[in-house]
């Protein structure tokens, strides 16, 4: 089965290329550069945020699909901000749902998801068989990882976020955009978050970035062997 990793950042995408043996080709598409690792997945660093995530992982899997080589599986991966106290700095987390935070409309009584309003989906869940065997590899955390467009800076916009989502343990900027892309195709998706900053107040001196993408590469390593065995019907 062929996988598509999508990163945010190249440095992210170098942390997975660590978990594997050989060096990466580039391979140069429209709308995405992809980095083929010898016997192991493409790696994608498709841009900040769910829209050029989304874009981005849209084009690599179009691509494959018309070369008669289709993804099977969709990794959205990096560094992120974890909810204290369940997701410490340098912890993982595999997100059981992938929840878009911000997507819908403010009212005098608070927020309301695009569903409410009538329009596509704010969630994607993982196939639940990958995020056991995820989990059980790499000793990450279950968990909602929220995509947010705006960086949680406050302590009352942490504390809103979890009234709304009590099982978020994560936010990051991408997964939503890589599941929305992945789901337009019929591919599973999965996502993987290495804890950089806590979810909060801002303090830029409290982010752990090369702690998080340490991690991330290690649990990369740990996640590459389930990647190659897990087998889709394993859901059905
Ligand atoms: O300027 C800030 O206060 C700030 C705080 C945390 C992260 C940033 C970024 O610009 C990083 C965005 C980048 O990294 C992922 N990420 C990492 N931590 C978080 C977070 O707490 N909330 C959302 N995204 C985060 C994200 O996926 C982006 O790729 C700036």
């Amino acid at each position: 089965m062929r996988v598509l990793v999508a990163t945010a950042v190249p440095v992210e995408r170098d942390a997975v290329a660590r978990a594997f043996p050989g060096t990466a080709r580039e391979v140069r598409l429209p709308g995405a550069v992809l980095h083929r690792v010898p016997g192991g997945p493409d790696l994608l660093a498709a841009g900040v945020g769910p829209a050029l995530a989304a874009a981005r992982t849209a084009a690599a899997l179009t691509a494959a699909a018309l070369e008669d080589a289709p993804y099977g599986l969709v990794v959205s991966a990096g560094i992120g901000g974890g909810f204290p106290p369940e997701a410490p700095l340098g912890s993982l987390v595999v997100a059981d749902e992938i929840t878009a935070a911000d997507l819908g409309a403010e009212t005098a009584d608070g927020f309301l998801p695009v569903t409410e309003l009538g329009f596509g989906t704010v969630t994607h869940r993982p196939p639940a068989s990958l995020v056991r065997a995820a989990v059980s590899a790499t000793g990450a955390r279950p968990g909602t990882v929220l995509t947010v467009s705006t960086v949680t800076g406050t302590a009352a916009r942490a504390a809103a976020l979890r009234i709304r989502h009590p099982h978020a343990l994560a936010e990051a900027m991408e997964g939503f955009g890589v599941a929305e892309a992945a789901a337009a195709h019929g591919v599973p998706v999965l996502e993987l978050r290495a804890v950089s900053n806590p979810v909060g107040p801002r303090d830029r001196a409290a982010w752990r970035i090369g702690d998080a993408l340490t991690a991330l590469a290690t649990g990369f390593g740990k996640l590459a062997p389930v990647l190659e065995s897990w087998n889709p019907h394993d859901d059905r």
